[in-house]
């Protein structure tokens, strides 16, 4: 346990309810916080005052079910002696909101630091669930850096059709070929979606929302064994009561974000990622929440730490099951405990129990050997994240557990070179040029083709879409081909277990290589090496920038909204978090700035 202890009457929220140097304010504070019926005891007790970041919505189903598990939270918070104010968050939907929900975390991030630096919080409970929210909150909670625990809506329940687990994200990918191929209709299509959703609750399947709560977890943020709970079930509601009770505590023993989210944490949360089959969107959030707390993160540490480390879980798209099994398994303390025996975690990282990771987990044990295998029998060897780099971008990433033996073999271009691969690219400017033209045979796609998508990141988009992974076309499906690789500036949904190189910086939007390629021309892949290249000469290359450049550099869709104007014009790339570029500079301000000016 943590020792630390905060002076009684030294809470952030005395400067609003209990300023003897300025009383005229104190009156004006505290007058209309008892307008609904607080009273001036509860607020000048010295009480700690605790936010519930509400980030559920009607637009944001994945959360919604936050509005009832703040009454949990509540609850929790008022046993243990605070005070709680609700309040909400710009919702983030990733299957709702247009263009891009990318686009939104930022936004997210920037107006929670406003409300936890300029309201009376001396703490507050982050509800995490839907992709983006999470990596959102824990950036704002690491930039204003008082007391801050999440607690995760949790995944939605199994979904079945048929007899079979049809798991949230992973579903679609399969039905969109079934319905290319004539094998069902519209209808059959959407009903055989809707069936992976029978609850309440974030993608069931190891999608960018699983994958996030559970990285929360590995980094200390939210309670041990939360994560994986369902939404629906009762001990979704008793962990949310947990949560309140703790957050009162952590304000007393002054338990910041930046206690928890050291290096060591975020290393233990790659580690973690590999041995679940996460999302190939956590590079991209953990470093953007790295940055913002100012721990030393790079995209190179995914490799390093992540790489060797076997798939454990074996959930939807890697594998079998789904969120229910994740949970009846042992969830992220068995896999953490299990990781722990192979000293692949570092025990000592800091968790807002006060505890360290490795006394939360050293005892939990795998409930199901089915759905969280023994580090002895993964179910694949080395499932991290290779780092590729070459002519096309500086960097993308790729998960290399998901390249079949069929893949290697139709790319193989040198026996004597196993890890070698080239073929043809293909080559779509967004996805309403691929939906235009997948299925035309004039674009002779073959099994041999790479497909690439460009003019889908941070800028592009903009706000960097999950667009990168695209079904072959119809005809190539009927001969057995389900899957071609594909390359990107873009994102691709978690829920994919398409074999993509992602996440690639510089975008074409900012004139990376990927604004160079034409239809027709080779690209080799080398994963020994980490390469990836169009196989045309520099000067051919250098031909090509020029002449793009002249013509006014890559081309993409206007600005439709203020924000997205904004976002473009600050935003980096995928690689470092695609954060808003000069809000690291910016981060310490609210932790060093100490307490807002008074209104009047
Ligand atoms: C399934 C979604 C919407 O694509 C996303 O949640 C993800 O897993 O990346």
């Amino acid at each position: 346990m943590i020792e630390k202890t905060k002076a009684p009457g030294k809470l952030r929220s005395r400067a609003w309810f209990d300023n003897p140097d300025n009383v005229d304010m104190t009156a004006l504070y505290l007058e209309r916080y008892l307008n609904f019926g607080l009273s001036l005891e509860e607020l000048r007790s010295g009480k700690p005052i605790i936010g519930i970041a509400q980030t559920g919505s009607d637009l944001s189903p994945c959360n919604r079910h936050h509005l009832v598990l703040a009454e949990r939270v509540r609850e929790g918070i008022r046993e243990a002696g605070g005070i709680p104010f609700e309040f909400p968050v710009h919702p983030i939907q990733e299957t709702g909101k247009r263009p891009t929900a990318g686009l939104d975390r930022n936004l997210a991030y920037l107006g929670l630091v406003e409300v936890l630096y300029g309201y009376p919080l001396d703490g507050v409970v982050l509800t995490i669930g839907c992709d983006k929210v999470t990596p959102a909150c824990l950036m704002a909670a690491a930039t204003v850096n008082i007391p801050a625990v999440a607690l995760s809506v949790g995944p939605m329940l199994n979904g079945w059709h048929k007899g079979e687990r049809t798991g949230s994200g992973t579903i679609v990918w399969r039905a969109r070929e079934l319905l290319a191929t004539g094998e069902i209709d519209e209808l059959g299509f959407i009903k055989l979606v809707a069936s992976s959703a029978p609850s309440t609750g974030y993608c069931n399947t190891m999608g960018t929302a699983t994958t996030m709560n559970s990285l929360t977890e590995a980094l200390g943020m939210s309670l041990p064994g939360s994560a994986a709970i369902p939404a629906p079930y009762r001990d979704r509601q008793q962990v949310a009561y947990e949560t309140g009770r703790r957050i009162v505590k952590m304000v007393h023993e002054d338990l910041k974000p930046s206690d928890i989210l050291t290096r060591d944490a975020f290393l233990n949360a790659i580690v973690v990622n590999s041995a679940i089959g996460g999302s190939t969107n956590a590079p991209i959030h953990l470093a953007a929440i790295a940055r913002h707390v100012g721990a030393e993160l790079s995209i190179d540490d995914w490799q390093r730490h992540g790489h060797h480390v076997p798939l454990l879980v074996n959930l939807q798209p890697a594998g079998e099951y789904l969120g229910e099994d994740y949970y009846r398994a042992g969830g992220v303390p068995a896999v953490v405990a299990e990781l722990m025996r192979q000293g692949l975690i570092r025990e000592d990282a800091l968790t807002v129990n006060g505890r360290t990771i490795g006394d939360n987990c050293r005892n939990a044990v795998i409930e199901d050997e089915r759905v969280i295998r023994p580090f002895a029998e993964p179910l694949k060897e080395e499932a991290g994240f290779i780092v590729l780099r070459g002519n096309l971008f500086d960097s993308a990433i790729m998960k290399t557990s998901v390249i079949s033996a069929e893949f290697r073999e139709r790319y193989l271009c040198n026996p004597d070179d196993p890890d070698a691969f080239e073929g043809p690219a293909v080559v779509f400017d967004g996805p309403e040029d691929y939906h235009a033209r997948i299925d035309d045979p004039s674009l002779d796609i073959t099994p041999e083709t790479l497909m690439f998508m460009r003019g889908a990141g941070p800028i592009g988009y903009p706000g960097a879409a999950e667009v990168v992974n695209m079904r072959p076309p119809a005809y190539l499906i009927r001969e057995g081909v389900h899957a071609l690789p594909c390359i990107g500036d873009g994102r691709q949904s978690g829920t994919s277990g398409s074999p993509s190189i992602l996440n690639a910086s510089p975008e074409a939007a900012a004139m990376g290589g990927l604004a160079l390629i034409r239809t027709g021309d080779r690209v080799r892949i080398d994963l020994k090496r980490g390469t990836a290249d169009v196989l045309i000469s520099d000067e051919e290359l250098a031909e090509r920038r020029r002449a793009l450049a002249e013509a006014g550099g890559y081309r993409y869709p206007k600005s439709q909204t203020p924000w997205q104007a904004i976002q473009r014009s600050l935003v980096g790339q995928l690689e470092t978090g695609a954060i808003l570029e000069g809000a690291e500079q910016f981060q310490r301000l609210a932790q060093e700035a100490g307490l807002p000016r008074d209104n009047h």
